[in-house]
This record gives structure tokens, C-alpha cells and sequence, in this order.
């Protein structure tokens, strides 16, 4: 179990804002965080890392300590078994893929965890080359695999895979989840990209304004219960015009722009960049083969 509680203040552009976390997480879980800009969800993970300080609270993870404010213990990051990949790669531009992963272990760790994530994450083509050969998808998959060298039991990302379009997308959340279950991680997530959060996550907490706002299955989460319906789909808002009585609502769902007729009173709490679910039981879908 890892048991936080932790707040801290920050400074927000609508002011003060006090983030104040209370949660438990099952060991061995992809955990997503999700919220709007500015909910908090960066600083959550940078004050697990032991990159910023809390005001007050603890960290405990099992039986280790590694943040408690009472007992003025917070643990460097290099004392806590964390990996952490950002957005951005920061992988070393003048060492090949293999050096960045040997820089990356402990001091007398043995190299064959090296070899072992190269087998795992596919990096053998990729193991001389220099970081500015690579695609993004390539060096992101170098950074998770540079993230897990220490075996750590937390995996920290923070949007890893935002900067890439679809399809690499898709391939590097199969390295995600390959890696979680092979090395047996706690992973915690961030992602805004609700199909990603669907297919990886077990569990999802909500952060709004620094707080907790929903926790839970993010199937149950998107989902409405009150919907009963044949088939449905989760997606996003792209864009919505009006003609005369009805609201003609484009939603991107994967790859797919669909345009959903929507009456005033529906439309009327619909914003472009909205998450939406789309659902029928009314008719029978048409299925065609495209492959
Ligand atoms: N060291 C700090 N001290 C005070 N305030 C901070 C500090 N770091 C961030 N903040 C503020 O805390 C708020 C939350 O920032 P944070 O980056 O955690 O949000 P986020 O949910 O990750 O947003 P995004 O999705 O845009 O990355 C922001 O308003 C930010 O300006």
C-alpha cells in the first residue's frame, strides 16, 4: 500500500491554491492522475519524487517512510526507488542509447538489467545509435526503459506520450504496460487522453483545484451509469455549430471525427474539449470490414 497525504501551497494564477491529497494506492496498480490544467497532477508526482518539498504530510510506502513532515523525514529522490519519465525525452545527447541506460545504473548494480530492458522495450536495433537519430516514439521508449534501470518501485510519468501522435501513441502504451507487469510496478500516470486512460489504467483519481475530486474504475468513471446502451464510445468535443433548432457536435473518438446531432438544451452544457460519451441503443450499428 502506498499511503499519502500531503499539502502544499501553491501559487496559482487565480491565486493561492492549497493542494491536499489523501489517498491510498494498491501496490502493483497503473494508477492515472487526471484534471484540468493546473489541477495539481505535476506537483503530486514531483512531491512523491522527493523534488519539492510538501508543507505537511507523509509518503509511506510499505513499511518505508519516505517523506514525513512530523518526523522530519523526506528522503532524497535518489534514496527513493523511483523512475521518472517527463514529456520531454532528457535523455544525454552525446552518449549512445546503451550509454544513457549504463549511466543510469547504481553504482556496482550488475549490467545485465540493461540487457534485459533492451530485450523488453525492443531496443537492439536502437543500442549504438545517438539520441538525435531517433524518432520521439524511439527516444521516449529509451527513457521508460532509462526510468525502470534502478528497478524502481514506483514509476512516476508525466504525460510521456502527449508529444507523439497516434499511433505511436498506441505502440508505447504497450511498452508501458509490458514494462509495469514485467518488473511488477506501481505506476502512477498522468494522462489527459481518456482512450489511454481506458486501456491502461486500473484505477484513476480526479484532482481538481489541488483536491481529490473522484477516485475509482475509469471504465465506471467515463461511463455513465444511467446510460443502458448497445454500444458506446468515449471521445472529445472537437467542435460544435449551430443550425436553426439543433447543435451539430463533432467528437474525436481515436482517429474517428463523428458528428452527433444535438439538441439545445444537450448542447447547452457541452464546451469544445469536452470529454463525452457517445452512445445508441435506438438502431442497429452497421458493421463494414476495412481490412
Ligand atoms: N513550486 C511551486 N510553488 C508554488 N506554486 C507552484 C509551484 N509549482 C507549480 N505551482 C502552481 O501550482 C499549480 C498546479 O500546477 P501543476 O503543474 O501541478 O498542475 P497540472 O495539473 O500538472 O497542470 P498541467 O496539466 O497544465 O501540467 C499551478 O497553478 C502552478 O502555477
Amino acid at each position: 500500500m502506498i499511503d499519502i497525504s500531503l499539502q502544499k501551497l501553491l501559487k496559482s494564477p487565480g491565486g493561492r491554491m492549497n493542494l491536499n491529497v489523501q489517498v491510498k494506492l494498491e501496490e502493483g496498480k497503473l494508477i492515472t492522475v487526471y484534471g484540468k490544467s493546473g489541477a495539481g497532477k505535476s506537483t503530486l508526482l514531483m512531491l512523491l519524487a522527493g523534488l519539492m518539498d510538501p508543507e505537511k504530510g507523509y509518503v509511506k510506502v510499505g513499511d518505508e517512510i519516505w517523506t514525513d513532515t512530523d518526523k522530519k523525514i523526506m528522503l532524497p529522490p535518489q534514496k527513493r526507488k523511483i523512475g521518472f519519465v517527463f514529456q520531454e525525452y532528457a535523455l544525454f545527447p552525446n552518449m549512445t542509447v546503451r550509454e544513457n541506460l549504463l549511466f543510469a545504473q547504481a553504482k556496482g548494480q550488475p549490467g545485465t538489467i540493461v540487457d534485459q530492458l533492451v530485450e523488453i522495450i525492443d531496443l537492439g536495433q536502437l543500442q549504438n545509435r545517438k539520441p538525435n537519430t531517433l524518432s520521439g516514439g524511439q527516444k521516449q521508449r529509451v527513457a521508460l526503459a532509462r526510468a525502470l534501470v534502478r528497478k524502481p518501485r514506483l514509476l512516476l510519468m508525466d504525460e510521456p506520450l502527449s508529444a507523439l501522435d497516434h499511433e505511436m501513441r498506441v505502440k508505447l502504451q504497450t511498452y508501458i504496460l509490458k514494462a509495469h507487469r514485467e518488473f511488477n510496478l506501481t505506476t502512477l500516470l498522468i494522462s489527459h487522453d481518456v482512450s489511454e486512460i481506458i486501456r491502461l489504467s486500473d484505477f484513476m483519481i480526479e484532482l481538481d483545484q489541488g483536491l481529490i475530486i473522484r477516485q475509482g474504475d475509469p471504465v465506471g468513471m467515463f461511463t455513465n451509469d444511467r446510460v443502458n446502451a448497445k454500444f458506446q464510445f468515449t471521445g472529445e468535443i472537437m467542435s460544435m455549430v449551430k443550425q436553426d433548432f439543433i447543435v451539430i457536435v463533432t467528437v474525436l473518438i481515436g482517429r474517428n471525427l463523428v458528428k452527433v446531432i444535438a439538441n439545445d438544451q444537450e448542447a447547452a452544457v457541452l464546451e469544445i474539449g469536452d470529454k463525452v460519451l457517445i452512445a445508441s441503443k435506438a438502431f442497429n450499428p452497421i458493421i463494414h470490414k476495412i481490412s
